[in-house]
């Protein structure tokens, strides 16, 4: 047997990883035909939209979509026909973190993946090439093939590979476009490498030969996982040594790049901050740990648990630093917080500090002024209520105001909050800012963002996270 030329391609699941993976795939591959299929279909419309509103923010997508979208591109709520027409199928549904049963709290909920790989079984009529897109814990492809082969029809033959995806947002279409590499993680059987080598020769329209990793199925779901963990734990370090650093009177930046200058550690992901966001660290990290307890390793559970604590410890430490700073009390002051979005470039929310932070000041009284970019105010609110389950909408909406410029949420405000590190935040007119708050006047910059001498010339009180307040 040879490897199938893949012609049709699905992907369920039309997310932030789903919908810009598979449009470059479109995008990249003018000869195969690919269509990103999910039950939303308000998501779907959105895709479908003819002024290309589409569903998410990620610099470049729209001209991706733009190119091939109503030629080898399309997006539908149509589930079964995609799966039945398709030769390979890629599977891109959220794998959040389990809220309830065993687990909760630290594994990931695979009920959607499972929901996703029933529905296969039960319309596939011919052979499929099934792909893990999906972060998934290690051996989630076993109960994949489990669930296929129990509930094939007969002479359907199905092929699973793990292929997880290293994008950020933000970046996504560079990443896509140019990846460090791409990982295929395949069964080591004949179909296995072929299945393997069919994914692969769709890649290879544009990504170098020597960027695609084929490896065994189960490193390559863990590598998912150990990347996450790797690159969120270099930021739990800096910000551990950022604590230090504003003890001390050290400068975290000048640490950082210290430290990067050595060729081993390297230059990249060194930036502290108020702490790291996304839908993904947190998650897969409490992942590793649930699947480090399962595995009877309680030391190597701990070890990764620690990555987010120090996370969460960041965060509260920033909120304390800020209300330590306005002379222990912000009841009743306004604070502005500039950004809500977990980071630049991207109107994505989930697991962003501003919102933790928004909390704890609402917990101490004050009242906070809101600008972000590119975050829906409807997102914004769920976010915010979501974090505070013990106040009503009403309640927080008297707390909160959402502004529609940096200008007009810092005006009469004590203290600037830069909770994001959104470029335009480094072009706000900071002496027409100071003119119009209230003195003395303070920042906060938990992102290493503004010019500190040029701001303290202006007269502000600027505090930066892992710089001394001395
Ligand atoms: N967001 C990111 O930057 C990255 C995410 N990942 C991983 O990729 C996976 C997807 O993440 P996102 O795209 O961010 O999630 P998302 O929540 O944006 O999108 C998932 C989509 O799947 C759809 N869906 C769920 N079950 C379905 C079903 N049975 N049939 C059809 N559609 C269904 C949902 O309606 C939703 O639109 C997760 O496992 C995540 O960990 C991996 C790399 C980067
Ligand atoms: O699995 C995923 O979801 C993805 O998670 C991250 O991507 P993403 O969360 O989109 O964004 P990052 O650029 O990694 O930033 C994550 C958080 O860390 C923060 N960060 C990042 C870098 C840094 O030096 N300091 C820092 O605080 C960011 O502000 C942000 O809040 C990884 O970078 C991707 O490789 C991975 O595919």
């Amino acid at each position: 047997m040879s490897p199938v030329k893949v012609q049709k391609i699905v992907c369920i699941g039309a997310g932030y990883v789903g919908g810009p993976t598979c449009a470059v795939i479109a995008q990249k591959c003018p000869d195969i035909v690919v269509t990103i299929v999910d039950l939303n279909e308000a998501r779907i419309n959105a895709w479908n939209d003819e002024e290309y509103r589409l569903p998410i923010y990620e610099p470049g997508l729209v001209d991706v979509v733009r190119s091939c979208r109503g030629k080898n591109l399309f997006f539908s709520t149509d589930v079964d026909k995609g799966i039945q027409e398709a030769d390979l199928i890629f599977v891109s549904v959220n794998t959040p973190t389990k809220k309830s049963g065993v687990g909760a709290g630290f594994a990931a909920d695979l009920n959607y993946v499972e929901l996703a790989t029933r529905r296969i079984a039960a319309v596939a009529t011919s052979n499929k090439i099934v792909v893990e897109k999906s972060t998934v814990p290690c051996r989630t492809a076993e109960s994949m093939r489990t669930i296929l082969e129990a509930n094939a029809k007969p002479n359907c033959r199905f092929d699973i590979l793990s292929n997880p995806e290293f994008l950020a947002e933000g970046t996504a279409i560079n990443d896509l476009h140019k990846p460090d590499r791409v990982l295929i993680g395949s069964l080591q059987s004949a179909e296995g490498l072929d299945a393997c080598q069919a994914l692969s020769s769709v890649y290879a329209h544009w990504v170098p030969r020597e960027r695609i990793l084929t490896v065994g199925l189960w490193s390559s779901e863990l590598s998912k996982l150990a990347a996450n963990a790797m690159l969120a734990q270099r930021i739990s370090s800096i910000n551990a040594l950022s604590a230090i650093c504003e003890a001390t009177g050290a400068n975290i930046d000048e640490v950082a790049n210290a430290v990067g200058y050595d060729s081993r550690i390297g230059p990249k992901f060194l930036k502290a901050s108020v702490g790291f966001g996304g839908s993904c660290f947190q998650k897969d990290i409490l992942n590793l740990v649930y699947l480090s307890e399962s595995l009877h390793l309680p030391e190597i559970a701990t070890y990764w648990r620690q990555v987010v604590e120090m996370n969460e410890h960041q965060k509260s430490r920033f909120a304390k630093r800020v209300v330590d700073t306005l002379f222990n009390t912000i009841t009743n002051k306004r604070i502005t917080v500039l950004g809500f979005a977990f980071k630049a470039d991207t109107g994505d929310t989930r697991e962003s500090a501003a919102i933790t932070l928004i909390r704890d000041f609402m917990k101490e009284k004050a009242n906070i002024s809101l600008y972000d970019p590119q975050v829906e105010e409807a997102q914004i609110w769920q976010d915010l209520a979501e974090a505070s389950p013990n106040l009503s909408l009403e309640n927080i909406k008297k707390q909160v105001k959402i502004c529609s410029s940096s200008l007009e949420a810092c005006k009469d405000a004590e203290a600037v909050v830069i909770a994001t590190e959104w470029k335009e935040f480094k072009q706000i007119d900071w002496e027409m800012v100071y003119q119009g708050m209230n003195k003395p006047a303070f920042v906060f910059d938990g992102r290493l963002l503004v010019d500190e001498d040029k701001l303290t010339k202006i007269g502000f009180k600027v505090i930066t996270i892992g710089r001394g307040s001395l």
